[in-house]
């Protein structure tokens, strides 16, 4: 099972939102997709739900085309936090039983597991809850779906930190448990970071990179220390980002530091980490706004 997006196109009326986008995913395997507000993430996830239509190129899970192919709908579950929950009246329980519609491989018992564990009032009406509860009813149904293709847009939004934890061990879980592709797309990038295998990032409407996480972080370090030993160890090298902390200096470098670079940093009291995703991230995000 594939999911694959061939050279899509998405305009909104004379707006250009997704331009030339081509991605294949594999089941086992769970996706950050990660961007700036405004990059086309929501826009890209509601065309592989089947949401809206492309202008241009295809989308296809297994080699069937995916718009409005309720066969192949069935297989993909698009998980968001809905933003006017007023006109749910129905309880807990009957938000679940409609959430199972057409879902033959919803896991109902897991289900009830799961919202024990989130300790939600299954009595009570859906918009009765709060936010953070609300947003663990909606990650509840893409887990508990089984779903081949479950995608999950910023459901974290709104819970509590010990929930959010509660809910990245469940994905971790549940993608270990069925072979299914899994997309998060989120802006808690350093929380998330040790859930994705992959890495896509999207900017102004196209993929910027679509790689494993541990390559990605292998492409580079960072260096941190007094000011001018820092910026004297990476002068000549690819800095891609500087920060200050108080009288530290934190050099961002692409590339891999030698056993000999190694010595140099011991002997100058200089640090050296791996990359975290976010600052990666924020350097690749930012260079390219500026067009650098
Ligand atoms: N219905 C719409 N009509 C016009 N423009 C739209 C519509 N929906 C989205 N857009 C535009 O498409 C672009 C991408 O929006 P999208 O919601 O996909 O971004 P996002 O990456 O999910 O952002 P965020 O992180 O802020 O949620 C934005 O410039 C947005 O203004």
């Amino acid at each position: 099972m594939t999911l694959k997006i061939e050279n899509v196109d998405l305009k909104i009326k004379k707006d250009t939102i997704l331009t030339d986008i081509s991605l294949e995913l594999e089941p086992g395997k769970i996706y950050g997709l990660l961007g700036r507000n405004g990059a086309g993430k929501t826009s890209l996830l509601s065309l592989i739900a089947s949401y809206r239509k492309v202008n241009a190129g295809n989308i296809t899970l297994d080699g069937k085309k995916v718009y409005e192919q309720d066969d192949v709908m069935q297989h993909i579950n698009f998980l968001y936090n809905p933003k006017d929950t007023s006109a749910e009246n129905d309880k807990v329980t009957e938000y679940i039983e409609s959430g199972m519609i057409f879902r033959n491989d919803f896991d109902k018992e897991y289900a009830y597991r799961l919202l024990d564990k989130f300790d939600i009032d299954t009595g009570k009406a859906y918009s009765a809850l709060s936010q953070g509860q609300q947003a663990a009813v909606t990650a509840t149904l893409g887990l508990a779906s089984l779903s081949k293709v479950t995608i999950f847009d910023e459901v974290t939004n709104g819970m509590d930190a010990p929930t959010r934890e509660l809910f990245y061990s469940e994905v971790l879980e549940a993608a270990n448990r069925e072979e299914r592709i899994i997309i998060l797309s989120t802006h808690i990038i350093s929380e998330m970071e040790h859930l994705f295998d992959d890495i896509i990032m999207i900017h102004k409407g196209q993929v910027l990179l679509h790689e494993p996480t541990y390559e990605l972080l292998e492409k580079g370090y960072t260096v941190a220390g007094k000011a001018e030993r820092v910026r004297a160890f990476t002068e000549n090298k690819n800095v891609i980002n500087v920060k200050f902390l108080g009288a530290l200096q934190i050099d961002t470098v692409l590339g891999r530091v030698t056993p000999e670079e190694m010595d140099i940093a011991a002997d100058e009291h200089l640090d050296i980490s791996p990359l975290k995703l976010q600052e990666m991230f924020i350097s690749l995000t930012d260079k390219q706004k500026d067009g650098k």
